[in-house]
Formats: structure tokens, C-alpha cells, sequence
């Protein structure tokens, strides 16, 4: 990385959504084995180097090292309600969202997003190989936030709605960002071997 990128990803806050529900999952996927490590431990290691990091999830469901625990502002709403809680909480500025199902984020990745921005820019996202917007694994900036809770209270759900297109930057990642909903999707990444946490009640807090 160069020292213009390690400048870039420091500047900007850490936001991991992860009040999902793994429905196709099976059980909790940031608590799913890759590489012996779980995929929440993976997608928080790229965002170590942001000054303020948020983990927008259920109080108590989690412990992270050096992670502020965020709860929802509306529960079980879907991460476009996950970046509100972000957005809310964030200092005023620029904030990296990321699901806990894409350990293929890198340092690099969040580094090239963030030499993006521009003056006018509201979110700044990434197109996969295929040329589809990638929202979860994104920059969006706080100034968002009464747009984002609008379109909440309006019913809106779609992430991909977050930053109005004129606003938003894109730009083109060439690696496939395996997003991982199902055991299938995880044993691929895996070599063919499914790695599934199992399912616990209470789950060990997760040090680094
Ligand atoms: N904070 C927060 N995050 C959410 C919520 N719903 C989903 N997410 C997160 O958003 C990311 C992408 O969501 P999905 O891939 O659909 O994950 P999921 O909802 O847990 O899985 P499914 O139940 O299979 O849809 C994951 O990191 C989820 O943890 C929510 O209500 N609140
Ligand atoms: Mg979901």
C-alpha cells in the first residue's frame, strides 16, 4: 500500500453492520470459520487503522476489541437502517460501511474507495467484475443521514438507495468480493470444505 492510500484509510470511520439474522445462513455467519478466523474478525482487521470504529449490532451480541458497540436505531430493519445507526453515531465526516459477510475487503480496497472521494461526492462505491454497485462495502458521508432516515420512514429498505446517483461515485474493483449468505457460498470460498461455526447461545467475546 502507498503511503498517499495509508493516508487515504485513516481518515475516515469504521461501521460494520451486523444486526442481521443469517436466515440463509443457518446460524450466525460473523461468527462462520474462515481461515480459522471468524468472518467478523476478517471484515474488522481490514478497518483496524480508522480512528473510530462502530459495530452497529444488538447490545451484547458481540464484543470487539476496539470497537464501539452501536444498537440499532431501528432493529431488525436491514443494513440501510444499520448505516442510519452509523451515520448517527459517526463523528461528522466520511464513513466505511461493511457488512460482516465480505472478507474479501481488504486494506487496498478500502484505500482505493477512499481516493475516490471528491468535494462533491456523497458515497463513493464500488463496481464488482460484473459492473454491479456494491453498497455494502462502502463509503458514505454523515451529511447523508436526514436522507437516509427519511427514505426509512417513508418505508424504504434498499441500501442501494442510500446516496442519490448523482452524488455517489463509482469505480471499478477487477476482484470478485464474495459476499457469503449460505454455507455453500462459504465452503466454496474454503476450498469445498464447510467450516460453519456451530450456533451458541452465548457467544465468546471477540478479541483479536
Ligand atoms: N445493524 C443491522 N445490520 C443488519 C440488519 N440486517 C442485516 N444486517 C447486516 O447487513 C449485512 C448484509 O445483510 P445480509 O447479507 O442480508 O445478512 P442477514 O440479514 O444476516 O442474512 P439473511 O437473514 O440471510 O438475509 C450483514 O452484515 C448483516 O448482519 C439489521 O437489521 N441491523
Ligand atoms: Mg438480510
Amino acid at each position: 500500500m502507498s503511503s498517499q492510500d495509508r493516508a487515504n484509510i485513516w481518515t475516515f470511520t469504521a461501521a460494520i453492520t451486523a444486526g442481521g439474522q443469517s436466515r440463509r445462513f443457518g446460524s450466525d455467519k460473523a461468527l462462520a470459520l474462515l481461515g480459522g478466523r471468524p468472518l467478523l474478525h476478517h471484515v474488522a482487521a481490514a478497518l483496524d487503522a480508522c480512528p473510530v470504529r462502530l459495530l452497529v449490532a444488538p447490545p451484547g451480541r458481540y464484543v470487539l476489541d476496539g470497537w464501539t458497540p452501536v444498537p440499532d436505531t431501528r432493529p431488525g430493519e436491514g443494513p440501510l437502517a444499520g448505516l442510519e445507526a452509523a451515520l448517527i453515531a459517526a463523528p461528522p465526516g466520511w464513513v466505511a460501511l461493511s457488512g460482516v459477510d465480505l472478507p474479501g475487503l481488504t486494506p487496498r480496497y478500502w484505500a482505493a474507495l477512499a481516493s475516490h472521494r471528491t468535494p462533491e461526492a456523497l458515497s463513493v462505491q464500488m463496481l464488482d467484475p460484473s459492473g454491479r454497485p456494491q453498497p455494502l462495502g462502502a463509503l458514505y458521508h454523515t451529511a447523508l443521514r436526514p436522507q437516509v432516515s427519511a427514505l426509512l420512514d417513508a418505508g424504504e429498505r434498499r441500501l442501494r438507495l442510500a446516496s442519490p446517483p448523482e452524488r455517489t461515485v463509482f469505480c471499478h474493483w477487477p476482484h470478485d468480493l464474495r459476499n457469503i449468505n449460505t454455507p455453500a457460498d462459504l465452503a466454496a470460498l474454503q476450498g469445498g470444505t464447510d467450516h460453519t461455526a456451530k450456533p451458541s447461545i452465548k457467544k465468546p467475546p471477540l478479541g483479536r
